[in-house]
């Protein structure tokens, strides 16, 4: 999946991933505080929501790897923040305020029209989201050549409330 989001020229990346932050500006409702990941293995770029979601005061947080196994912390994110690269080569804030986000923007290595996600295997986000309490709006953000028929998805799998990709925002229902 990685690969093959790769092979999207630089320009198309752009392109798409623009398409993306306007469906996203377009179709959600401003969140108070949205966590966002620092694009990385050409991951869609959402981070053009951030200026124009800031204007209406909402704050941005990024995810900080605790420790394996466990769930992700968040720290907050301005244009100011210093990042290092974590154990998986991530940029991400080593200062800041540990905050909790009432949105998620998850990156989709792979996903299916369910609302399921293939992530890099970590389990991370599946893990955060079953242990946030209130559980945060959780947005998947990829690209259509990402798409496949099913994930086949597992018992710990947490299903997206919303899929954004260059073709539009979709509200999936809630289980
Ligand atoms: N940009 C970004 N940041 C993010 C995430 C993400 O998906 N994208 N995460 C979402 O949860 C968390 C990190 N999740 C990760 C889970 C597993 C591995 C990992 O095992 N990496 C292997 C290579 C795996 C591969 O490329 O297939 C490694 O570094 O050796 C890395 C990050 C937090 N930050
Ligand atoms: N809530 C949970 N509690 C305990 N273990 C979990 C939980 N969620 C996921 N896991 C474990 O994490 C492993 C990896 O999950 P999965 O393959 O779905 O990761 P991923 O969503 O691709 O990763 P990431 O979100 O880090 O990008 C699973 O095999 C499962 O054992």
């Amino acid at each position: 999946m990685v690969v093959r989001r790769a092979a999207l020229s630089d320009a198309e990346h752009a392109a798409l991933s623009a398409r993306i932050v306007s469906h996203l500006l377009a179709a959600l409702p401003a969140p108070r505080i949205v966590a966002f990941c620092w694009p990385i293995k050409h991951e869609p770029d959402v981070r053009g929501v951030l200026p124009r979601w800031a204007e209406s005061g909402v704050l941005a947080a990024l995810p900080v790897v605790i420790e394996e196994n466990a769930p992700l912390a968040f720290r907050l994110w301005t244009p100011d923040t210093p990042l290092t690269a974590d154990r998986y080569g991530i940029p991400t804030p080593v200062t800041g305020e540990f905050v909790q986000p009432d949105m998620l923007l998850l990156p989709l290595n792979g996903f299916d029209g369910d609302g399921y996600r293939l992530g890099y295997g970590g389990g991370y986000f599946d893990r955060t989201l079953a242990a946030l309490s209130p559980r945060p709006l959780a947005i998947g953000v990829g690209f259509e050549t990402n798409r496949l028929p099913t994930i086949r998805p597992e018992s710990h799998d947490q299903r997206l409330d919303w899929l954004v990709t260059e073709a539009g925002a979709l509200r999936l229902p809630s289980a």
